[in-house]
C-alpha cells in the first residue's frame, strides 16, 4: 500500500541522519526534498533566515504554528538555550505522528511540546495547560487564512509582551494578503519584509519579521 510523502520524509532522515544529531536530521530533509521529492519545510534558504531570528532573540519560550514534519521544529529547538520550551502546534493527526518520530531521532524531544489540534483552540489553553506567561517568539508556518485571525487571538489571551517577534513564513507564496496588511499598517507592530525563495525552488517568497510594541 502507498506511503505517505511524510512517512518517506521520516523514511529519509532514518537512513540518511544520525540519531541525536539535529543538523543531520535538517540535511537529510532537504537533500530528500530537493532531489527526490519537494515537501513544504521552510527549507534551507529561508532556513538560514530562521536560524539568525533565533539566535538574535535567544528566546525561552518559543510558539510554532504548524509542525508538518518537525523540519523547523529541530531547527529552531537545535538553536535554543538549555533551559528554552518550544510548543508547537499541528492540526493534521498524521503529520504529528510522524514529526513526533522526527523530533525524537533529532534528540530534542525533552525542549519541545508538541500538541495536536486546532490552533484556534489551543491558543486560548496555552496559558493554564502549559504554565506559559507570555512568548518571546512565534513562528507562523501554519494555515495561511489562520495567520491573521490566530494573532489577534494570541493578543488577546495575553500571549504576547512588548518585544514578542512574530516570524510569518510564505507571507509571499501562497501569501498571506490580510495578516501582511494587518501587521504593516498596525502601530501595535514593526515589521520587517526578509526576501528569498520558496523552499527548493526559483520561487519568490519572504518572512516578514515583526515585534509586537505592546
Ligand atoms: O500550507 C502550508 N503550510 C501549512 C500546512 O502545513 C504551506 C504551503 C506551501 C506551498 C504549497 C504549494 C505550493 F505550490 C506552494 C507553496 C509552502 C509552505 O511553506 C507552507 O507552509
Ligand atoms: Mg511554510
Amino acid at each position: 500500500t502507498q506511503t505517505t510523502r511524510p512517512q518517506r520524509i521520516l523514511a529519509a532522515v532514518q537512513k540518511n541522519a544520525t540519531r541525536g544529531d539535529p543538523r543531520s536530521v535538517v540535511k537529510a530533509i532537504d537533500q530528500f526534498c530537493r532531489h527526490k521529492e519537494w515537501a513544504m519545510n521552510v527549507g534551507d534558504e529561508k532556513g538560514c533566515i530562521l536560524d539568525s531570528v533565533v539566535t538574535e532573540v535567544n528566546p525561552a519560550t518559543v510558539l510554532e504554528l504548524g509542525t508538518y514534519c518537525g523540519y523547523s521544529t529541530v531547527r529552531i529547538a537545535s538553536l535554543l538555550p538549555s533551559h528554552a520550551k518550544l510548543i508547537t502546534l499541528e492540526f493534521d493527526p498524521g503529520n504529528a505522528a510522524i514529526a513526533r518520530q522526527v523530533i525524537a531521532w533529532a534528540g530534542l524531544a525533552d525542549k519541545i511540546q508538541l500538541v495536536e489540534g486546532a490552533s484556534g483552540d489551543w491558543i486560548p489553553k496555552l496559558k493554564e495547560k502549559f504554565g506559559i506567561e507570555t512568548f518571546d517568539l512565534v513562528f507562523l508556518d501554519h494555515w495561511k487564512d489562520r495567520y491573521l485571525p490566530d494573532t489577534k487571538l494570541m493578543e488577546e489571551c495575553g500571549l504576547l509582551r512588548k518585544g514578542s517577534i512574530l516570524l510569518a513564513d510564505n507571507v509571499i507564496c501562497p501569501g498571506t494578503p490580510d495578516y501582511l496588511e494587518y501587521i504593516r499598517n498596525s502601530p501595535r507592530y514593526k515589521s520587517q519584509y526578509f526576501k528569498s525563495h520558496l523552499e527548493y525552488t526559483k520561487a519568490e517568497d519572504g518572512l516578514e519579521k515583526s515585534v509586537f510594541l505592546g
